[in-house]
């Protein structure tokens, strides 16, 4: 059995139907009207220990539904779920001492007391043996930069601090598996970098099972290998990163800079209309550049090399590919469809 286990993962929540206005709400008081609301259509999901997989989907897609069902915060209406060998919402005391998790808009500090006492308040409710809490509290303290802030207040933290202590927080006790539900909203990318390295060690060192959720594609790009979408409930691509930039990412940018400006770089081109030139030639340290897009199945970049050093001295290039943002957002606003993307990899669509 894997670590985490779904199967037709349901949750239907009822939802107020209210006229708008002050009327509608007078109304609903004595007419109560609701609908169902079916946030999570029947997952199916399968996480081993050690992984580490982007849980992603357009606002309202059922990520945080799910998440709040595999923490034992919420009760599955259908379907089976366990983690580590545990149904969450049945067992949720052990299952807590299993799992972290991180919730970017909310924070499990205590808002008035100062931040060390909060995480020897945790150690205390996870039972946390005290060589274990020294261990994490020295390497968190240094790997998260904590230690000018740990005698403030949560109320006093920036976003940033306090994203880190809860990062701490949700570790401390090392669980098996950590939910992170938008762990680096809204903070700046040197904080966002130092919380990515933070937990690409965890799951390096320790073994810690990852799940994260985001909206920051770079998030996925930099720490997740595996890349499940979501959409409407239900699963629409489960499979590798690699897989869906390798099926869907077919253009490629050469960026190449010559000793000496070439003229009419396009006519080396003329019989491979899909290939764009362009100068980006910006004038400094006497470089002439040219960005030379192309799709990869139809050109190689060596032949594109080959055809621009047979006019011109190429000092150095590099080929960049479109990044996974592009891709989803591709996924999102339906230019993907999800046929098209399960055939890509082992989709569930
Ligand atoms: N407690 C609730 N009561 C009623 N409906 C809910 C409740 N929680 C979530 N929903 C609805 O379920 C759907 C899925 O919500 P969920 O929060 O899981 O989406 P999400 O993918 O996490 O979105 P986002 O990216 O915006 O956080 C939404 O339509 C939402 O309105």
């Amino acid at each position: 059995m894997s670590l985490i286990e779904t199967r037709g993962l349901r949750k239907v929540f009822r939802q107020a139907v209210k006229d708008p206005g002050l009327s509608g709400a007078v109304k609903h008081l004595f007419t109560q009207r609701y609908k169902d609301k079916c946030a999570v259509e029947g997952i199916d999901l399968s996480i081993e220990e050690g992984e580490s997989v982007a849980y992603v989907g357009p606002n309202g897609a059922g990520k945080s539904t799910t998440i709040k069902m595999l923490s034992g915060v919420l009760v599955p209406s259908d379907g089976e779920i366990t983690v580590d060998g545990l149904v969450p919402y049945k067992q949720r005391m052990e299952n807590a001492q299993r799992i972290g998790a991180v919730f970017g808009q909310r924070t499990q500090l205590w808002w008035d007391i100062p931040v060390r006492e909060s995480l020897a308040l945790l150690r205390d409710i996870y039972q946390v043996p005290t060589t274990v809490f020294k261990k994490n509290m020295d390497a968190f303290t240094e790997l998260l930069g904590m230690e000018d802030y740990l005698h403030l207040s949560a109320r006093k933290l920036s976003l940033g601090q306090r994203m880190r202590a809860d990062l701490a927080a949700a570790l401390l006790h090392d669980p098996k598996i950590v939910y992170l539900d938008e762990p680096t909203i809204g903070l700046d990318v040197a904080v966002k970098h130092r919380i990515r390295d933070f937990i690409k060690e965890m799951n390096r060192e320790k073994g810690t099972t990852i799940l994260l959720t985001t909206h920051d594609l770079g998030d996925i790009e930099d720490l997740c290998e595996r890349l499940v979408i979501i959409d409407q409930g239900r699963i629409i691509y489960d499979g590798k990163l690699q897989e869906v930039k390798d099926a869907f990412a077919q253009e490629r940018t050469l960026h190449i800079q010559l000793s000496s400006p070439l003229s009419d770089a396009e006519s080396l081109f003329r019989d491979l209309p899909e290939v764009s030139v362009k100068r980006t030639n910006d004038g400094s340290e006497a470089a002439f550049s040219l960005s030379i897009r192309f799709n990869r199945f139809r050109s190689t970049a060596s032949d594109i090399v080959k055809r621009v050093m047979s006019h011109a001295e190429v000092i150095d290039f590099r080929i960049d590919e479109p990044s996974i943002e592009e891709i989803i957002r591709r996924v999102y606003d339906g230019q993907l469809d999800a046929a098209e993307l399960a055939a890509a990899g082992k989709g569930s669509a």
